[in-house]
């Protein structure tokens, strides 16, 4: 599996820390910035990944910011991302099992290290269910095509 982590200055710590969790299971990633603490906008780099899964180079997204939501809302305006923020642990898993949801995002200024790492460790190591679940997300789908996103 491969990863897009991104965040803005207001998830830069939590980033780094998640990264140590990605190091720890082995899971490759490529840190999309920002690489300080320094302002910048969360659209820029919520772009980047959301890009990154669409267009396949990366099998999933990781943004973080003050809150996760400006990161979500951005990237779900990218075709073909089903990006969730998720702050506790059965959200992260029903997510993937049920959205087959292919970005996470998550709040600095919300969540603690501790539990980001657990909510990231259960929304990596999550299958997707199909099943039932897959005709509702081609629908999803269907919504982006009629609406001349995809
Ligand atoms: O948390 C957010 C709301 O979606 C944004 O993603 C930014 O992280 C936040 O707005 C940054 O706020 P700041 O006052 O500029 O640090």
């Amino acid at each position: 599996m491969n990863i897009a982590i991104a965040s803005d200055h207001a998830g830069f710590r939590l980033k780094e820390a998640l990264k140590q969790t990605l190091d720890e299971l082995a899971v490759d990633y490529e840190d999309l910035g920002t690489y300080d603490e320094t302002s910048v906008d969360y659209p820029d780099y919520a772009r980047k990944v959301a890009e990154g899964v669409a267009e396949g180079r990366y099998n999933r997204g990781v943004l973080v910011c003050g809150t996760g939501l400006g990161m979500c809302i951005t990237a779900n305006k990218v075709p073909g991302v089903r990006a969730v923020t998720a702050h506790d642990v059965f959200s992260a898993r029903m997510s993937r099992a049920h959205n087959d949801a292919n970005v996470l995002t998550m709040g600095e200024r919300v969540i603690g290290p501790g539990l980001a790492a657990e909510v990231l460790k259960t929304w990596l190591t999550t299958e997707f269910e199909g099943g039932r679940h897959a005709g509702r997300v081609d629908k999803v789908r269907q919504v982006e095509r009629e609406y001349g996103k995809a």
